[in-house]
């Protein structure tokens, strides 16, 4: 556990960083600093390995004050990844990742043992291991900077904005790999972002900082988004808060409709007075082995000769369908509002569907999710997830 006890950075100009903060950084789990620009985010995060020295308070790793351990020999016990990775350039990646194992005495070959099983962990190929950073893209390097930070398994890892430098799509694979990593490793993570999105997706907890380093709200991140604490932290966090906090509920409680879905070798004939029967405006038509073909209407159904198939009838397409084991409802609410026919087709982990869901069906479910009820678990896949492509 890593705590901060009224700790104040104030910088020779008289800049004040941080200003009095009071956190407590559980064991094994990921906290997240955000805040604007200058809020003392990376201060804060570097007076834990003492790169920073705090001008007042104290910090403390499973309470040893930090001020007590020499910097040198506290840092080999502390990760730190920074943007950009922060490689040597003149050292291989095997080089740059057994840097801290080599300062800590190991063996050549036992160094470099590990940094091969480091690239595998990070998910890197071997052949990496002889290149130089330049060699790499901004991901591999990355990837590289966080099995550096890792080569001799210390307890805290400190990342600083770690992913901001790489693009949306590579940023994404990253934290998907940093949450799958964690959920091996469990690590005391602190890490330092500007985006709400990276902070709700990787945190435990998620500590906002305001200008002026004073911390204006500490809370996990469905908290965060259901009660912000006043309005810097709701127009922090964003207006749409109310949607991304969807993330948290999973799609697998959703109740589906069954009876609307067609075969694609049913006639019109059929699937219309089905559709009349029901009152329903659309049919969700499927193939024998029940992958989703698409939507027919009931207005089509009217308007086609009766014996025609389904299949032989123009359909209208189903979008992007949602998972209901993993998927949230965020999830299954983008695929309604994308959907033409304003449905959502939920289906099983092999493709296959499960049912379909309308928006005003999605409303009440939404509704029963409430302001203030905590989410039934916190489902990261689903958090993580947003909506299945
Ligand atoms: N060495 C320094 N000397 C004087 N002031 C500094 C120093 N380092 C940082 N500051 C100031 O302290 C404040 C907090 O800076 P810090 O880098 O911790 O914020 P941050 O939240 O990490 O910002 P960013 O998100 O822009 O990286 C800023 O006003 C900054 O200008």
């Amino acid at each position: 556990m890593i705590t901060f006890e009224g700790v104040t950075k104030q910088y020779p100009d008289g800049t004040v960083a941080v200003d009095d903060l009071h956190l407590t950084v559980p064991t094994g789990n990921t906290t997240v600093l955000v805040g604007s620009s200058g809020s003392g985010k990376t201060t804060a995060l570097r007076m834990i390995n003492r790169m920073v020295e705090p001008t007042g308070g104290r910090i403390t790793i499973d309470g040893q004050d930090v001020r007590g351990q020499d910097p040198p020999v506290l840092r080999r016990s502390i990760g730190y990844v920074i943007q950009q990775a922060g490689l040597f350039p003149h050292r291989t990646v095997a080089d740059n990742i057994a840097t801290v194992p080599r300062l800590l005495g190991w063996s050549k070959s036992r160094a470099r043992t590990r940094a091969h099983e480091l690239l595998e962990l990070v998910g890197l190929e071997p052949e990496h291991a002889r290149r130089y950073p330049h060699q790499l893209s901004g991901g591999q390097q990355q990837r590289v900077g966080v099995a550096r930070a890792l080569a001799a398994d210390p307890p805290v890892l400190l990342m600083d904005e770690p992913f901001s430098a790489v693009d949306p799509v590579v940023r994404a694979g990253l934290q998907d790999e940093l949450l799958r990593l964690q959920a091996e490793l469990h690590k005391t993570i602190v890490f330092v972002t500007h985006d709400i999105d990276e902070a709700v997706k990787l945190g435990d907890s998620i500590a906002v900082l305001r200008p002026g380093g004073r911390l204006a709200q500490v809370a996990t991140p469905e908290r965060l988004l259901a009660e912000p604490a006043d309005d810097f932290v709701e127009s922090f966090v964003g207006y749409d808060r109310g949607v991304r906090r969807l993330s948290f509920f999973p799609a697998r409680h959703l109740r589906l409709r069954t009876d609307v879905i067609v075969t694609a070798d049913q006639t019109a004939g059929e699937a219309g007075a089905l559709a009349r029967r029901l009152g329903e405006p659309w049919l969700l038509v499927v193939d024998a082995g029940r992958r989703p073909l698409g939507w027919v209407s009931a207005d089509a159904l009217d308007a086609a000769e009766g014996r025609r198939r389904l299949d032989s009838l123009e359909l209208v397409g189903y979008g992007h369908v949602f998972t209901v084991s993993t998927d949230s409802l965020r999830a299954a609410l983008d695929a309604a509002v994308l959907s033409p026919a304003g449905r959502a087709v939920g289906v099983a982990d092999d493709g296959t569907v499960r049912g379909a869901v309308a928006q005003t069906e999605l409303g009440a479910a939404i509704w029963s999710v409430g302001g203030d009820d905590e989410p039934p678990a916190r489902d990261r896949a689903a958090a993580a997830g947003g909506a299945h492509e």
